[in-house]
């Protein structure tokens, strides 16, 4: 058995708290320099890496000097924006020393869950792999109230997953993966190397989090790891304190508990857009951009589309349709209707000089499209 990792191109790793923290100890520099050195060598091999990394609230509460964490929200909020800067410092310094740039993202759910925030965070993110730069990021807890907390980042890391579309999520924890039962409380547990994401029988398995400062426990990554799958995504889970797991996983060993998707990426992403998407209206394309749409599924361009039917936003899914009304491919378009009829026929060139500013240069681009 090979690990997932090797062949993946993009990845999202998060580590949980207790890693971080040193079970709330206090920021865990050595595992932050090991990840570190680890993720600059996946760069190099050319693996895109994203960092979902917890330990704001167990870091921001060992520098307040509280020696339990707080229940009030507001409380466990100012334990955030303290310990966030003691993240977000630690992991530029460590990074920085393999002169690997990093930036930091603090996401909330609203952010994934409305389609225009949806795509921008998608952008933003996309932009900053194709700098070179790993993003590192944590929910934004100063401005999220209990209800729409992720509350734990396995659930984060499996949005990111399927945001940007990564080929693998995997979690760091403080075991060395998925056992039949919590080993900490039975010994006689058995080890899982490898099963079906959204196996019913992983849930059953899975206990609550281990230590104080851990919040979802092995339950939440493995739904973490079905959410994963319906973007085609394997998940990995292993152990962080294990000597090189990031590398070693690169180089197809087989370390943890390895979560096989049961649907490719391709087929997943034809589902999602077959299945969530109220289309909300129509981009008639010239014969031109319809053949390229149809036989090489490239970028939609504003120069293609002759005619723009209906109301819809930035982020709303659209038909493109030829001349003769048949549907070619479907996607999240970039700009507004009143947008794209304002810049439809034109080459991007002329978007700024007409709408006043760019937001991207295409008007669906072929990641968010698919063809029929
Ligand atoms: N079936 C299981 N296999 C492995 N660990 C489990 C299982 N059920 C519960 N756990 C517990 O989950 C803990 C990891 O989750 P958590 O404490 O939330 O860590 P993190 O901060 O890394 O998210 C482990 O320390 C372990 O005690
Ligand atoms: N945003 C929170 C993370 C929530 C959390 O505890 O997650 P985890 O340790 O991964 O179960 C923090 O940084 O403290």
């Amino acid at each position: 058995m090979q690990s997932v990792i090797h062949a993946a191109s993009r990845i999202v790793v998060k580590v949980g708290s207790s890693l971080v923290t040193n079970d709330g100890k206090g920021l865990d520099r050595d595992a932050l320099a090991r990840w570190a050195a680890e993720i600059a060598d996946l760069r190099r091999r050319g693996k895109e890496v994203v960092l979902v990394s917890s330990g704001a609230i167990a870091e921001g509460c060992q520098r307040l000097g509280w020696t339990t964490r707080p229940k009030a929200v507001h409380e466990l909020q100012a334990a955030a924006a303290v310990g966030q800067m003691g993240l977000a410092q630690a992991y530029e310094t460590a990074f920085g020393l393999h002169g690997q740039k990093t930036a930091q993202v603090l996401l909330t759910h609203e952010d994934l869950a409305d389609r225009t925030r949806y795509l921008n965070a998608r952008s933003t993110l996309t932009a900053l792999l194709a700098l070179n730069v790993v993003p590192i990021i944590n929910e934004n807890d100063t401005v999220v109230t209990d209800e729409i907390r992720f509350g734990d980042n396995d659930t984060l890391g499996a949005l990111v997953t399927n945001l940007i579309e990564a080929d693998a999520l995997v979690i760091l924890t403080d075991q060395q993966g998925l056992y039949t039962a919590d080993p900490r409380k039975n010994p006689a547990a058995e080890f899982v190397h490898e099963a079906q994401a959204g196996d019913m029988a992983l849930e059953a398995m899975a206990g609550g989090a281990g230590s104080s400062v851990g919040t979802g426990g092995m339950y939440t990554k493995i739904i973490a790891a079905k959410r994963a799958a319906r973007s085609g995504a394997a998940t990995v889970i292993a152990s962080g304190r294990e000597a090189n797991v990031l590398s070693r996983l690169a180089d197809g060993e087989a370390i943890g508990t390895q979560l096989i998707a049961p649907t490719t990426r391709m087929a997943a992403r034809k589902q999602w857009l077959a299945d969530h998407l109220k289309l909300s209206g129509r981009l008639v394309l010239d014969a031109g951009a319809a053949r390229a749409l149809r036989e090489n599924g490239v970028s939609l361009l504003p120069i293609g589309v002759t005619g723009v039917d209906g109301d819809f936003l930035r982020g709303e899914a659209v038909a493109c349709v030829d001349e003769n009304g048949a549907e070619v491919a479907r996607g999240l378009v970039n700009y507004s209707s009143d947008e794209a009829r304002l810049i439809m026929r034109r080459p991007t060139r002329e978007i700024e000089t007409v709408l006043g500013y760019l937001v991207e240069p295409e008007l669906i681009h072929r990641d968010n499209m698919v063809s029929l």
